[in-house]
């Protein structure tokens, strides 16, 4: 059944808001991909926060440029949601070089580079502005690690960290968001022709499905099973000798 999308918006604002008392934050940042997961982030913070930017962060993907780029800047239009561009090409190139030295970076290895790199300029611009970074990441992509550990991993809160790719969708159709937004197949962006369901060798319907029900084709099952147990590590905070102490 779906969630009472009102209901919800009123709870995550709340929670926002909590989260800007709590820590004498004056505002907002987060990554403008022109994705679900960002809109979505984008227009929950803007409804609790009139301070809010949308970073959109082109890495050499052709991907980040065009139509994404338009669609993101179509929901911070519609929203109000002040953005700006941080191009992070030559950062990427600079930093691929610096450690050509030490050894080839490995094709997934190069992929991540840049949602670390997006990571770091968050938290510059964060910073220096007195912001909190907001993370995009969803249930179901967090629940199979599909994601960058402390790249788009890392935030100070997540909005949206309890909504599979479903739920991100019907609340982005209960928001208005436009229909670019919630047509297109979600993608990393991170190599040419990336769609996510590609890339994991599964659907998030039959994800988002485990996740609800703890229902699913055996294959499925067996697949989703796998990548969050080996993913475990990425949602935990690093293993310390002695535990975590001091941490309460
Ligand atoms: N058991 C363990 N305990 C503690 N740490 C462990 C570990 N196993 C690996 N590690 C560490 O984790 C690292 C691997 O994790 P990680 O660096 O995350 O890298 P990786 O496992 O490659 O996960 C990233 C995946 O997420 C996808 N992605 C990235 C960004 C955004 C999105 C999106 O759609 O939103 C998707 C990307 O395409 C790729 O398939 C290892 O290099 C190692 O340092
Ligand atoms: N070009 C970009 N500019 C700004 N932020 C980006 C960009 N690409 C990715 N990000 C940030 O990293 C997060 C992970 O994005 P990614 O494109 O990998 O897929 P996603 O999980 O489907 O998210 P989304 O639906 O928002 O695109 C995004 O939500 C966004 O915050």
């Amino acid at each position: 059944m779906a969630r009472d999308y009102a209901k919800e918006l009123e709870a995550r604002v709340a929670f926002i808001q909590s989260q800007l008392r709590d820590s004498g934050a004056r505002g907002i940042v987060f990554g403008n991909s022109g994705g679900k997961d960002s809109a979505l982030v984008g227009i929950l913070c803007k409804k609790a926060c009139d301070d809010v930017l949308g970073v959109m962060m082109p890495c050499q993907s052709k991907r980040n440029f065009g139509e994404d780029m338009q669609d993101g800047l179509a929901v911070a239009r519609q929203f109000g949601i002040e953005t700006t561009t941080v191009d992070l090409s030559d950062v990427k190139t600079a930093l691929t070089d610096a450690i050509a030295p030490v050894g080839t970076v490995s094709d997934a290895a190069s992929a991540n580079i840049a949602p670390r790199l997006r990571m770091a300029t968050l938290y510059a611009i964060a910073q220096s502005r007195g912001a909190l970074v907001a993370g995009t990441g969803n249930r179901s992509e967090r629940y199979v690690g599909y994601f960058t550990k402390w790249g788009d991993g890392g935030c100070d809160f997540n909005p949206i960290a309890d909504l599979t790719v479903g739920e991100v969708y019907e609340f982005l159709a209960f928001l208005g968001a436009p229909e670019n937004i919630i047509q297109k197949a979600p993608s990393a962006g991170l190599f040419e022709g990336q769609t996510d369901e590609g890339e994991m060798g599964m659907t998030y319907a039959a994800i988002d499905r485990y996740i609800l029900s703890g229902q699913g084709e055996p294959q499925d099952v067996e697949k989703i099973t796998r990548a969050h147990a080996r993913s475990l590590h990425k949602l935990r905070m690093p293993a310390t000798f002695g535990g975590m102490q001091d941490a309460d």
